[in-house]
């Protein structure tokens, strides 16, 4: 699919939000190749704890919230330096308010551990490194679908993992979604946008342009951006 015209600005921020298995690397992918801009992924091959993790959350929960914090930084500080557009697959918010905030509301972190994970993610944000993103692209879905993509992902450590904690996760981004206030949200429905079609992707590419050129417009929701069924 090639590059399709914009009127973003060059160094824009795209941040990708949503539970596992939506399709948030998917759309990276897509849209960078849009826009022009560079994909900026979450690494799974090479984290260190995320297998421990799965299978003993209480044990690890910590070590992995610090890992993805250093990665995270890492990462920032990069995007931030090169001055370029970036479209990122997930936030460092869902980090803090979803993953986290699950784990010691579930017992598995340690207010003391929990305490220690905010206080650095609050020194890493007001760090220039950290801007806000332009917009967050927000995907949504049946979570029956995107448990569905899971299983056909493979992943074992996410196949093994019970269905309880899916739940979970997916509940608390609903909620989480309507109090996020950091940047405006441009919502999508996982059957509202097809990552291979060129007129799909366009109109999310005017979606993001709508939504960085009217500083009052805070969320927009695409309701069906394929163009066959549209018709
Ligand atoms: N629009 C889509 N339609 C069908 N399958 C999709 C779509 N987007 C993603 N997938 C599939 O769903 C699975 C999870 O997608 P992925 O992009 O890895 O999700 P995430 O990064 O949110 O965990 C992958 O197997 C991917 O190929
Ligand atoms: N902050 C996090 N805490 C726990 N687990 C996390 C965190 N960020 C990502 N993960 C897990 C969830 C998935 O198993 C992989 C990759 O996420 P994906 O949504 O598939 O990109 O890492």
């Amino acid at each position: 699919m090639g590059t399709i015209k914009h009127q973003l600005r060059t160094n824009s921020l795209i941040t990708l939000a949503g539970t596992v298995g939506v399709g948030k690397s998917s759309l990276t992918n897509a849209l960078s190749d849009a826009l022009g801009f560079e994909p900026s992924f979450e690494k799974v091959d090479g984290n260190p704890y995320l297998e421990d993790y799965y299978r003993d959350f209480k044990t690890w929960s910590f070590h992995l919230q610090i890992y993805f914090l250093a990665e995270r930084f890492k990462q920032q500080k990069q995007m931030f330096e090169s001055n370029i557009g970036y479209v990122q697959d997930r936030s460092i918010y869902e980090d803090v308010g979803i993953f986290a905030q699950l784990q010691y509301d579930n017992g598995n972190m340690t207010t003391r551990d929990f305490e220690t994970y905010h206080s650095l993610f609050n020194a890493m944000i007001m760090s220039p490194y950290f801007p806000k993103p332009d917009v967050l692209i927000y995907i949504d879905g049946d979570l029956s679908m995107i448990i569905e993509r899971i299983k056909q992902r493979g992943r074992e450590m996410e196949i093994t993992t019970p269905h309880s904690f899916w739940e979970d996760l997916y509940s608390r981004y609903k909620e989480w979604i309507f109090s996020f206030t950091e940047c405006p949200i441009l919502h999508l429905d996982i059957n509202s946008y097809d990552c291979h079609d060129q007129e799909s992707i366009g109109e999310i590419v005017r979606g993001l342009e709508k939504l960085q050129n009217n500083p009052d417009m805070k969320y927009l929701k695409l309701e069906n951006t394929i163009y066959e069924q549209s018709k």
